[in-house]
């Protein structure tokens, strides 16, 4: 009965998903298999390294790539209230994919002038989104990019909607930002290290207010980012990455209290954990990752990997450690131990 609700709650699935770069007749596999669902109005982390995919499988979600790569193969399903969408099977810029980003799904990014126009008002940006997306007068959409200011925490919105961005701090910019992505109530949000260029207080702000929408609008939100403290305070759901597969996955909650992958034990020895005191030994994770195009046989962390053994030359397959939690490790009884 579980099993079905979690089936019916899920509003994003991606499926064996490949993705590669193709480079001076070189293949990076950069994305190599990987599959998790976003639950409806659930935060799903993905954490990992530098170089890990993270940012790759938010671009093949949004199908926005960079120039030599492309899917090779898998399903990037998005269920909608008007059915399943395929993703992955729409033209990159045919209008449904147009429609879908921005409107259903949306994504913010660690700087926010990815997003933002500088020679655009922050008003007449919302404006032009709700226009294109939404159907809406040009009067009623300045009055929700005046209410969508306010309720992403910025202060005198009637004046500062008519404001440029380079005129916002850092934060407020980061704030503006967000009211663009969910001015169109979008049902899945995909925050890219939304606070890593942010101090730490307003990282602590933001959060909150995308905790606070998560709640308010229904959002689901895919959160990428290297931070496992973050993942630990704001996700449902995570997913760890590393070198193209994800290695271990299930409810935070769970992976965390019982890490059954070396590379996510690793992860969460090389940071303070909030909640577990003051006399925390804090180890970095040994050597570097592997030369994407040069990648080793088989576990692609076992040259890092205390519980290294022959047996990891072959690539380990997906094993449940119980009903929600998967790893992907020849000895997780081991480390679980
Ligand atoms: N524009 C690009 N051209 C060539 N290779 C790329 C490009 N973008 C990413 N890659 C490669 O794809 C792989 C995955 O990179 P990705 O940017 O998704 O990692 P990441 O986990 O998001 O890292 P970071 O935290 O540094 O953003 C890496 O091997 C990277 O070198």
């Amino acid at each position: 009965m579980e099993k079905e609700t979690r089936e019916n709650d899920v509003i994003l699935r991606v499926k064996d998903l490949k993705t590669f770069f193709y480079t001076n007749n070189r293949c990076n596999r950069a994305i190599n298999g990987v599959s998790f669902d976003i639950r409806k109005g659930k935060t799903l982390s993905i954490v990992g390294e530098s170089g890990c995919g993270k940012s790759v499988t938010a671009s093949s979600i949004m199908q926005l790539l960079p120039e030599l790569s492309r899917i090779e193969e898998g399903e990037i399903t998005y269920f909608s209230s008007d059915g399943e969408v395929n993703i992955e099977k729409l033209p990159k810029n045919g209008k449904k994919m147009r429609s879908l980003r921005g409107s259903d799904i949306a994504m913010i990014f660690q700087d926010p002038m990815t997003a933002l126009n500088p020679v655009y008002t922050i008003g007449f940006q919302i404006v032009e989104n709700l226009r294109a997306h939404m159907n809406m007068s040009r009067k009623d959409a300045k009055k929700r990019a005046v209410e969508l200011l306010a309720q992403m925490g910025i202060p005198n919105p009637e004046q500062r909607v008519n404001e440029y961005p380079h005129q916002f701090s850092g934060g407020m910019r980061q704030r503006a930002m967000i009211a663009m992505a969910m001015s169109c109530n979008p049902k899945v949000l995909i925050a890219d290290e939304p606070t890593t260029a942010l101090d730490v207080t307003i990282q602590a702000q933001i959060f909150e207010l995308m905790m606070k929408l998560k709640e308010d609008f229904d959002t689901a939100i895919l959160l990428i980012t290297h931070d496992m403290g973050v993942v630990n305070e704001v996700s449902d759901d995570m997913a760890v990455m590393y070198m193209g597969n994800i290695v271990e996955s299930g409810e935070t909650r769970d992976v965390i209290k019982h890490p059954a992958h070396p590379y996510t034990k690793a992860l969460l020895q090389s940071i303070p954990i909030l909640g577990k005191g003051r006399n925390q030994d804090l180890e970095p994770i040994r050597g570097s990752t592997p030369d994407p195009y040069n990648r080793p046989v088989g576990c692609q962390f076992r040259d890092r990997c205390d519980y290294m053994t022959e047996k990891c030359g072959e690539m380990p397959p997906e094993e449940m450690v119980s009903e929600d939690h998967m790893v992907r490790c020849w000895h997780w009884k081991e480390v679980l131990k």
